[in-house]
Order: C-alpha cells, then sequence, then structure tokens
C-alpha cells in the first residue's frame, strides 16, 4: 500500500500528497494512529532520520477527534447530515464537491477544465481531487482542526486506497434512500447565493408498494430573507444528474464494498426527511445521549 502512495506521490505533478505526508508526519501526532505512524516510519523513506527518531518515541495518543466518510448517491443527503454531524462533534465538514465549485469560482488555472468536467457530471481526475483535498486538510491542520467528515470522497477505490495508506478512518456511513426519491431531490436543490444555506423544494411522497415501504419528505424551505436569492448548481439538471448517478453505480459503489470488506461500513437506510431520520442516524451512531448532553451543557 506505502509503495502505492509513494509512487502516486512521486508521480503527482503537484507533489501535494507528498508534502502534505511529510508534513502531517511530524506536526499533528494527535491526527494519527499510533499504528499508522509506525507503519509510515517504517515506510518513508523520505523521512528524516531525526524524525524517524522522534516518531519512534512518540508517546501514544489517547484520544483523537473522529475521523469519518459519508458515501452515498447524489443527492441522498450525505451534506444534510454530515453538516449536521459535524456540528454536533465539533469536526470540520469535507465535502470534496464544495472543493471543487470553489475552485470553479475562484477562477483559478483549473476552472475551466473543471467546469466542463463537473457540468458532464464527470469525475474529476484523482490527482485534481487528491490536489484540493491535501491542500483543505493542511489549511485546516494549520488553524488546530483535529478529525473530520468527509462528504463526496473517496469516490474510487484508487481515492480510498490513497485514504488508507495515509490515515485510519473510524467509521464509513453509507446512505441510502429509494431511488425513485433521488433525482427528484437533486432537482430540488437550492443554495442562498448570500449566506450558502442548502435548501431543497421537493415534495416527495412515494405509495409503499410490493413491501416497500411508504416514504415522504417535506420540502426544506429556507427563511424569507434567502428565498429571492436561491440559485440551481449547473449539474442539477436532469441530463446531468442521471449521468452522475450511473457514474456512482459504476465507479463509487465498489467504494462500499472496500470500507465493507474491513468492517466499517455502517449501512444507514433514510426512512424519510430530517424529522424522522436524524434522530434514527444518531442511534444508529450511538450519538442519541451525546446530542442530549450537548444541548444540556449549551
Ligand atoms: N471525490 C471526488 N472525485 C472526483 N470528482 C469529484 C469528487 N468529489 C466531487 N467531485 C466532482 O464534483 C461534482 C460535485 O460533487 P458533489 O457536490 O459531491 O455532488 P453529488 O451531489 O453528486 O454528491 C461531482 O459530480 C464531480 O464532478
Amino acid at each position: 500500500m506505502y509503495l502505492f502512495v509513494q509512487k502516486y506521490a512521486v508521480l503527482s505533478e503537484q507533489s501535494a500528497l507528498r508534502e502534505y505526508l511529510c508534513r502531517r508526519v511530524l506536526v499533528p501526532l494527535a491526527a494519527f494512529p499510533m499504528a499508522a505512524i509506525a507503519r509510515l516510519v517504517k515506510c518513508t523513506p523520505y523521512l528524516p532520520c531525526a524524525a524517524r527518531r522522534f516518531l519512534s518515541h512518540a508517546p501514544l495518543q489517547k484520544e483523537r477527534n473522529v475521523q469519518w466518510v459519508f458515501l452515498g448517491c447524489p443527492g441522498v443527503g450525505k451534506g444534510t447530515y454530515a453538516s449536521r454531524l459535524c456540528n454536533l462533534l465539533g469536526v470540520p465538514h469535507i465535502a470534496t464537491g464544495d472543493l471543487v465549485r470553489s475552485e470553479l469560482s475562484s477562477k483559478g488555472p483549473l476552472s475551466s477544465q473543471l467546469s466542463e468536467i463537473v457540468n458532464q457530471g464527470k469525475l474529476v481526475s484523482d490527482e485534481i481531487i487528491m490536489s484540493l483535498l491535501s491542500k483543505r486538510l493542511a489549511d485546516g491542520e494549520a488553524k488546530g482542526e483535529s478529525g473530520f467528515i468527509l462528504d463526496g470522497f473517496p469516490r474510487t477505490i484508487k481515492q480510498a486506497e490513497i485514504l488508507e495508506g495515509v490515515t485510519d478512518i473510524d467509521l464509513v456511513v453509507n446512505l441510502k434512500i429509494q431511488e425513485e426519491a433521488l433525482l427528484a431531490k437533486c432537482l430540488g436543490r437550492r443554495i442562498c447565493n448570500e449566506c450558502g444555506g442548502n435548501f431543497n423544494v421537493a415534495s416527495i411522497s412515494i405509495k409503499g408498494e410490493n413491501g416497500r415501504p411508504a416514504m415522504v419528505m417535506d420540502p426544506l424551505l429556507p427563511p424569507a430573507h434567502c428565498m429571492s436569492k436561491l440559485i440551481t448548481r449547473s449539474d442539477d439538471t436532469e441530463a446531468v444528474v442521471q449521468e452522475r448517478l450511473r457514474i456512482y453505480s459504476e465507479k463509487s459503489q465498489p467504494v462500499e464494498e472496500f470500507y465493507r470488506s474491513r468492517g466499517k461500513l455502517l449501512e444507514f437506510d433514510l426512512p424519510g426527511g430530517i424529522p424522522e431520520s436524524w434522530p434514527k442516524l444518531l442511534q444508529a451512531l450511538n450519538l442519541y445521549d451525546y446530542e442530549e448532553k450537548q444541548s444540556v451543557a449549551a
């Protein structure tokens, strides 16, 4: 695995991952379980000797913040639930789709290439995604962030292997919803272009039949002051959403098996909208009491 990561890092034009690996090994020990550090010490040839000595004698860190991943089809609600959990757990919500959109709007050197890929519903190359993600993690680290919930990453087996090579993921939540609801949810998505809030104007009602339960999802409407500022993502058109769903089953579904085989996958079927799903998700994650304690302490 490490040979692969090193090869990748050497080949990468930006070599952002290599830089990130070196800095992350030297600075935030708390973010790395000792087993991962020990593997890095053994396998990283470009780690200076002094750093090797330091790391081999580093004290065991007792606790670190969660390092979770959210998987799921476009429109399933990864962003909604991942950001709620991040608020609860005090860790950053890192959505690679947001990183891509922010690179796009920055009109930087990558933006025209990215806009073409995103607007066709295709996946951005692993190299570009790794470079954006490494930069985001390094910026967060400089601000003292620890732990994360990743949303929209990894989306390919290669990305999952690279991630596995640099850190230990504690848990992978695979969100699922009835397929019929996915397209409507994507087409109903709206973003306030002032506050950045995410809303959904879709009203979904699916009849229960042939053993399938009924499902109702009310719209998630914005407050009055956002109403006139709502925009739709350029890749949330019917044709592009269909292509993203196709690519999800081809490239991203295998990532579910990658984590299932490692015993890290928690499957969660969303029973409906936020009012029904949020408490059940907290229960599935053993966080129900945690939320109560947090609100009492607040
Ligand atoms: N991990 C990734 N690998 C490759 N491309 C990505 C990744 N994350 C985001 N993207 C690009 O950004 C677009 C938007 O991503 P996202 O906001 O996560 O959308 P979705 O609603 O499909 O989950 C994707 O269609 C893809 O082009």
